[in-house]
């Protein structure tokens, strides 16, 4: 993915011919070893103060993506750099700096949030245990307050609050070393449906307030499209389209984000009329992939070349580039 004409310094984030295999046992003792291709190479790009959607069904790579990108496991080939520093050629200060410039928050706000520890305990916790006292208390009190929670709120414990502050806390805790970048791994999908869109406003407020970069990972093409500039639509652990939000939503070019977009469901009545293409059958194997078009059996337009020759990302119109022949 291309940044913008104008970055500011180096990106935030950059990884090229990212990929992560996961080995599998073998099934006899001379059998081969096979592995599950998670990412299969990836390359995105995510200048300072910008926000990357990552958009697909389960299993195409998201979440494996975002541990590569936070440097919570290493690739099997590729790179990740972060501010221009290559994460895997860094000595142990600079990773640890590094690492406090990037922060994550996790879908389940039950399961990411120590029960027996207070709010203000697990707000403080990503703070170096060197900062005075007096600051992290100021720092947990500022924001607390700027996700929308009261300062006496840190005496409290996870199980005091609703699904919806959990969230807050948990972004609370990931603003708190000031990152240049949060990770957003299904952040609203535990969520009720109406308290979806007021934690979807709360990211969007910050973005701007704080001067963040997001990388927001999703199966739904319309949370993506609400909050992120640029979004890139994986399939089988490949970017298979990338552009504007605004581009992909509206124009996507891949059968497979057409056929993503037609399962948000506020446009779902709109294309049927059009006709746009349902998904059918289920994601083909990660240990042995397809070799043309990894979409091809569920593709409904797929040709004989598909299934033959692997698409490229091409240009289909400024800026939006899908991997797919008859695009
Ligand atoms: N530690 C692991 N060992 C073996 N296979 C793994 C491991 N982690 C992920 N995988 C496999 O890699 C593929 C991609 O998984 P990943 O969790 O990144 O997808 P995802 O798009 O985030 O899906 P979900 O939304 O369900 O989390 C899946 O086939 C998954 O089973």
């Amino acid at each position: 993915m291309m940044p913008p004409d104008d970055p500011a310094g180096p990106p935030v984030l950059r990884t090229a011919g990212l990929h992560r295999r996961y080995p599998l046992p073998r099934r006899t003792l001379f059998g081969p070893r096979e592995a599950v291709h998670a990412v299969n190479g990836v390359d995105i790009v995510i200048p300072e103060r910008d926000s990357l959607g990552i958009v697909g069904e389960s299993g195409c790579g998201k979440s494996t993506l975002a541990r590569l990108a936070m440097g919570l496991e290493a690739p099997s080939a590729g790179s990740v750099e972060i501010r221009g520093e290559d994460l895997a050629a860094v000595d142990a200060p600079t990773l640890k700096r590094l690492r406090r410039a990037f922060q994550m928050v996790f879908q389940d706000p039950y399961g990411s949030l120590n029960p027996r520890h207070t709010v203000g305990r697990i707000v403080a916790e990503p703070l170096d245990a060197l900062e005075r006292a007096g600051d992290r208390a100021q720092r947990v009190e500022e924001v607390l307050r700027a996700v929308g929670l009261r300062p006496a709120d840190t005496g409290k414990y996870p199980h005091e609050f609703s699904g919806g502050q959990r969230q807050r806390i948990a972004i609370a805790r990931a603003l708190v070393t000031r990152p240049a970048l949060i990770v957003l791994d299904e952040p609203v999908s535990a969520l009720d449906v109406s308290v979806q869109a007021q934690v979807l406003n709360l990211l969007k407020d910050l973005q701007e307030q704080y001067g963040l970069a997001y990388m927001l990972i999703s199966h739904d093409l319309g949370v993506v499209d609400y909050v992120c500039r640029q979004v890139a639509v994986m399939y089988l652990g490949r970017i298979v389209e990338e552009g504007p939000a605004s581009l992909l939503f509206e124009r996507p070019a891949h059968p497979y984000t057409q056929a993503l977009r037609a399962a948000v469901p506020n446009a779902a009545a709109a294309n049927r009329r059009r006709r746009r293409p349902r998904l059918q059958g289920g994601v083909p194997s990660q240990t042995h992939l397809p070799p043309g078009c990894a979409f091809a059996d569920r593709c409904p337009i797929a040709e004989a070349r598909c299934r033959v020759e692997v698409p490229l990302l091409r240009e289909i119109a400024p800026g939006q580039r899908a991997a797919c022949h008859l695009a």
